[in-house]
């Protein structure tokens, strides 16, 4: 399988990580570690993109661990536009990060036979770049957009005729000497990943024949993704420091083995050897990676719903000023594992912090008998 990126990361400023400063929380705040934000976060570094996240992708539809569902749906299609000789279908993938989007994109390329060329929307802003992306596909090729959430109208009407007939429609001339031509294309597949699935226009999203949503991770999936990436950089590591390392991962492939890669810096250095359940759980505490996977903010946020307003339900831009996060990150990058785990619950009256959270936390609940 070929693969062709034109891939950048595009960080979207409003989804990353901003911080205020704040009175209640500062004293705390300060004794926040600087290496913690990264390893927890879902999103790929810079660094990781390209390189360590390369080498860790699986090739082949057997090789990727859980996601059921997708797989089942996928095997079916893939079996039938095999035997039909057509492209698959144009596919929609959507999800928190780090879950596998752009490894399946791959997978499905190879499984096809087929060159997988990568770019991102924002990447696409002017006409001629999607336009030049588009012509350059050969038939049953697969066209990987990442962030589709994020292209621009241009680009976005661009892509209709394209998706539906395969023909693009561009205007040539202004005024009243304008004239459109259609330009055929070979018969393609669309790949399009993204975190916000409710950000998409409705004509796009209709035009998309399969609509697949990620979910987290499983432990036991991501102790096998944990072994797998184990064997793949050559480390020792034993089933259950697997699953110590996979049990801190946010149901995050990618944190999985982002914490894994820390883990056996620290076997290596103090020559430890096997990576055993007390190596993993050792080598975490020191990253600050807390047995749930939670980090410092997470902690801040249910701490301060919590002490502030006694547990909730307490409004979103409430607790953002509670916190000095921004509201947008709290609900996209905190919340959706704070709620898969069971630490948190969204009512119409606000968020509320369940008892799980506060026993975390070292708190009783007011419903626990003394
Ligand atoms: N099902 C899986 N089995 C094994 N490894 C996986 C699986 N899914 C993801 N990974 C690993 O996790 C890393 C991140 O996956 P990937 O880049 O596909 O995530 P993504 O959903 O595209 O994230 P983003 O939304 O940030 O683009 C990959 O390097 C890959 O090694
Ligand atoms: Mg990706």
């Amino acid at each position: 399988m070929a693969i062709e990126s034109s891939y950048q990361s595009f960080p979207d400023p409003k989804k990353r990580r901003m911080r205020t400063s704040r009175k209640t929380y500062e004293a705390k705040k300060s004794r926040e570690p600087e290496m913690e934000e990264s390893l927890l976060q879902a999103e790929a570094s810079f660094e990781e993109t390209d390189k360590q996240e390369e080498k860790l992708r699986p090739h082949r539809l057997a090789d990727y661990v859980g996601q059921k569902d997708l797989k089942s749906v996928l095997e079916i299609a893939i079996e039938a536009a095999k035997a039909r000789k057509e492209p698959l279908d144009h596919l929609l993938l959507y999800g928190p990060p780090g879950l596998g989007k752009t490894t399946m994109s791959l997978i499905l390329a190879s499984e096809m036979g087929v060159t997988c060329k990568i770019s991102a929307a924002p990447a696409l802003e002017r006409p001629r770049d999607i336009v030049g992306l588009l012509v350059s596909l050969q038939p049953g090729d697969i066209l990987f957009l990442d962030e589709i959430h994020r292209l621009s109208r241009v680009a976005e009407e661009l892509l209709y005729p394209a998706m539906e007939d395969f023909r693009l429609d561009i205007t040539v001339g202004k005024g009243k000497t304008a004239k459109t031509r259609s330009i055929p294309l070979k018969p393609f597949t669309l790949v399009g990943a993204t975190t916000r699935v409710g950000a998409l226009t409705s004509p796009l999203r209709d035009r998309f024949g399969l609509l697949q949503r990620l979910r987290f991770y499983e432990l036991d999936e991501l102790s096998l993704i944990v072994e797998r990436a184990a064997k793949v950089l050559s480390t020792e590591i034993t089933a259950e420091g697997a699953t110590e390392i996979a049990r801190r991962s946010r149901g995050t492939p990618r944190i999985a083995n982002r914490l894994l890669r820390r883990v056996r810096d620290y076997t290596q250095v103090k020559k430890l050897g096997t990576i055993s359940s007390e190596i993993a759980a050792e080598a975490l505490e020191l990253y600050n990676v807390d047995p749930c996977g939670l980090d410092w903010t997470d902690r801040l946020i249910l701490s301060a719903m919590i002490e502030n307003f006694s547990g909730g339900p307490v409004g979103l831009e409430t607790l953002a000023a509670a916190t000095g996060e921004d509201a947008q990150t709290i609900e996209e990058v905190y919340e959706p594992y704070l709620l898969q785990i069971g630490f948190l619950q969204r009512t119409s009256r606000g968020r509320i912090a369940l008892p799980g959270a506060w026993k975390h936390l070292g708190y009783t609940h007011p419903d626990e008998p003394y």
